[in-house]
């Protein structure tokens, strides 16, 4: 038996349909367009993909965005007073200061001066606080993204064995938030976590979000289980470079129930959620939410 693969590429497509028309829609009655702010201090090779792909999305939403590339030597007060000065133009909806961001810089001090109601990347601990607590606030991207594609697959996780392999502020424990709102049962793996492969085996719904090339195998995975791939890994495999998941996508294809594959799996879902916290906040700006 062979998983399904779940096309993420193609959702985030119909995903940026819907933001273009709604953008559309809100500068028609209120004649405002969403603005994204990029901060990107040095030069990530990672983060530059993450980067072009976003602004390929904001001009393809009608939404306007602008970018500050600044040296890896930056120093922190700068950043924070660009932070600042972003957080008080109000043609600016959303401000993303792109990670990881280079060690002079306290990232948490960085982070925790974005305006909650401009963080549409749902990193404030004001907005992680809300999510925890089931109030509504931006939450993040990749995890709204990965839960749209679960959602996808199935319509009832209630009772469901959730398995989240990471425990990251960005990914994965805001995951198993959005999974535990759903009644599924989570559990969080880790780097300390014992007998990792018995643990997925029990998991019907497993995320990877870890960060290691083609970790998880296929006997991990319980048969006809969904796996939600987070893994972005750049290998290089006859001497080319090539982008993998946290995922033995070829063996576990075999045993899951659905799939997500890397590239055109997580990764679009992230920079479509994104534009769609964009929208929300310039919609809450001008009282149109
Ligand atoms: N598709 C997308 O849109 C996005 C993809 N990513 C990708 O997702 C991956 C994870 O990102 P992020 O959460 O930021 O990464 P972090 O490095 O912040 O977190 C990785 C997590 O994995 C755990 N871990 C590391 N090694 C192991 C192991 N051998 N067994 C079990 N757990 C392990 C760590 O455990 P511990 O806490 O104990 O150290 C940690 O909790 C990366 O590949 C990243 O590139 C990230 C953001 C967006
Ligand atoms: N403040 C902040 N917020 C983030 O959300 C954030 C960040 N910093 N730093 C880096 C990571 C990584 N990340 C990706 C998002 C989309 C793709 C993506 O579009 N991937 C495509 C294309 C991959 C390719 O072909 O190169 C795909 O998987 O199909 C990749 C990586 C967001 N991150």
């Amino acid at each position: 038996m062979s998983a399904t693969i779940i096309d993420g590429f193609a959702v985030a497509a119909g995903l940026r349909e819907k933001i273009a028309a709604d953008a559309a829609a809100l500068k028609a009655s209120h004649g405002v367009t969403p603005g994204l702010a990029v901060v990107l201090v040095g030069e990530d090779p990672a983060s530059a993909v993450y980067v072009r792909n976003k602004l390929k999305a904001t001009a393809e939403c009608g939404l306007k965005s602008l970018e500050f590339k600044l040296p890896a030597e930056t120093p922190e007060a700068e950043v924070l007073a660009l932070v600042e000065r972003l957080n008080a133009d109000p043609a600016v909806h959303g401000i993303l200061v792109q990670l990881p961001l280079p060690k002079q810089i306290d990232a948490d001090k960085v982070l925790g001066l974005i305006h909650p109601d401009k963080d549409v990347d749902g990193f404030h601990p004001l907005n992680a606080g809300r999510l925890s607590v089931g109030l509504p606030g931006f939450v993040p991207c990749t995890p709204r993204g990965s839960q749209i594609l679960i959602d996808g697959v199935t319509s009832d996780l209630s009772g469901k064995h959730a398995v989240v392999i990471g425990r990251s502020n960005i990914v994965g424990k805001p995951m198993a938030q959005l999974l535990l709102q759903k009644n599924a049962t989570v559990t969080i793996a880790h780097s300390r976590t014992k007998d990792l492969p018995a643990v997925c085996r029990t998991a019907d719904v497993l995320v990877a979000a870890v960060g290691r090339p083609l970790m998880v195998k296929g006997d991990w995975i319980k048969p006809g289980a969904i796996v939600i791939d987070v893994g972005i890994n750049r290998i290089e495999v006859d001497g080319k470079g090539k982008i993998v998941g946290d995922v033995d996508f070829d063996s576990a294809v075999e045993v899951a129930g659905a799939i997500t594959p890397v590239p055109r799996g997580v990764g679009p879902m992230t920079i479509a959620c994104l534009m769609l916290n964009t929208l929300d906040s310039a919609r809450r700006a001008v009282g149109a939410s």
